[in-house]
């Protein structure tokens, strides 16, 4: 149990948050096909992405780790192995669900499993496309545990029924893996970290619109990452300035790639006061500064189906931010949002409901009547990261604390969350 309550004190300071979740996996696995070595500089050591490491260990290949600078000694496809044991994919659903596709394609035979939140996500959205290709998967209902029997793949066409990076990344590496041409096309766009560190490996994608095309069986070369900070975990920061009176922040080196960057949209149309400004590019990814100030007199807005994808980590704390809005504000389209650590529209819901909030579930998502305060109260995290981290950024506006069970689940994405909160909380 944790307890946290803010006296009076506002977000002050120029700060950097750990590296990109995503583009951490994404490092590993390319790196790992890739023949030759591969550095990777402020790799993200969090529960989620040191999993990714681990599977790729246990497939054989060799993998140095000193604090954030990874070396991965790639030796091509080849140099992967049969595991002797089944590979824990932990809480991590980018691991299990990019594995797959890397797995299907190559000829031995592997076991996943998972804890218990992920072993209840559904895998079907990567079982479905890759059965298509030829793909032998065994599971029970289409969730953890799975037992792939790879090989001997067959390109295809893919239309995402569903808005997921993870579903495109898979159906993509299996490509990358299968003789012949793979196209992913996907009606709203999603995370395109895949498409634009296969390049930097020497790969090529083609992407027209929004459709990707991958030619199989390209031979990548190992290459140097640095991975910018994360979007995800700066937007905590970037909710708790908006919303704490006479905040101002800064934070420096974050990636701001357009297809992570929806919630700074949504927050500006909403009124807040946020500069965002492209500094360089690490490979082919966006990087630079966010400047965040206290935001009073936010006003509700709309949010559309295609820039759900664009936020889809962050929904729990824009419900927060709605709580501060005067007037009412819905927040649809995000079904997605269920099948996440936890259902993530419910325990946004019950969270927020707890601190006093006007909210409620509804068919489509949720709906915020916002303006009136929050106050301190005994939280459960459902154990999923994001709703112990939004908890804690509520905890920074409520009239009396905020008692957090199980905030350890927060180290699956950012472990130094509660240190980071002390140096800049002034
Ligand atoms: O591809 C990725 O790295 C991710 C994609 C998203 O999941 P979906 O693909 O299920 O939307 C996101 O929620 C997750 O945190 C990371
Ligand atoms: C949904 C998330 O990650 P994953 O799907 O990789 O578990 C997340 O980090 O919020």
């Amino acid at each position: 149990m944790k307890t946290l309550y803010n006296e009076g004190k506002r977000l002050v300071g120029t700060i950097e948050v750990p590296g990109d979740k995503s583009i951490s996996h994404r490092s590993i696995m390319l790196g790992s096909l890739a023949k030759g070595e591969t550095i990777v500089h402020n790799f993200l050591e969090s529960e989620d992405s040191l999993r990714t490491i681990n599977a790729f260990e246990k497939l054989g290949v060799k993998i140095q780790k000193n604090g954030t600078n990874v070396k991965v000694n790639g030796h091509g496809i080849n140099g992967l192995k049969q595991p002797d044991a089944p590979l824990n994919m932990g809480n991590s659903g980018t691991t299990v669900r990019l594995i797959c596709g890397i797995l299907s394609a190559l000829p031995m035979k592997t076991n996943l499993i998972g804890d218990d939140s992920l072993s209840k996500r559904p895998m079907g959205r990567v079982i479905e496309p890759l059965h298509k290709m030829g793909a032998n998967i065994v599971s029970q209902q289409n969730t953890l545990p799975m037992i792939i029997h790879g090989g001997g793949l067959q390109p295809i066409q893919y239309t995402l029924p569903v808005d997921s990076a993870q579903v495109k990344s898979a159906v993509l590496l299996a490509g990358l893996l299968t003789n012949g041409k793979t196209t992913v096309i996907e009606p709203n766009i999603t995370r395109d970290h895949t498409e634009r560190m296969l390049p930097l490996f020497g790969g090529t994608v083609y992407r027209d619109d929004q459709s990707i095309t991958i030619n199989g069986q390209q031979t990548l070369h190992g290459a140097t990452v640095h991975v910018p900070g994360d979007i995800s975990s700066a937007a905590f920061w970037i909710a708790g300035a908006v919303i704490v009176p006479n905040s101002d922040l800064i934070i420096e080196n974050v990636g701001l790639n357009p297809t992570r960057t929806g919630l700074i949209q949504v927050l500006k149309r909403m009124g807040a006061m946020i500069n965002s400004t492209i500094r360089r590019y690490e490979g082919d990814e966006p990087v630079g500064d966010l400047q965040i100030r206290y935001s009073p007199n936010l006003k509700a807005t709309e949010l559309k189906a295609d820039e759900v994808a664009t936020l889809v980590d962050e929904v729990p704390l824009l419900a927060l931010i709605a709580t501060q809005v005067n007037g009412s504000m819905e927040i649809n389209h995000i079904e997605e949002l269920k099948y996440k650590e936890s259902n993530r529209i419910k325990s946004t819901v019950e969270t927020l409901k707890k601190l006093g909030a006007q909210i409620e579930e509804t068919p489509q998502g949720m709906v915020i009547n916002g303006g009136n305060e929050l106050f301190g109260s005994e939280i459960d995290t459902y154990g999923d990261h994001r709703i112990a981290m939004m908890a804690s950024i509520a905890s920074l506006i409520t009239s009396s604390p905020v008692r957090l069970n199980n905030p350890d689940c927060i180290s699956i994405s950012y472990p130094g969350f509660f240190d980071e909160l002390n140096q800049i909380l002034k």
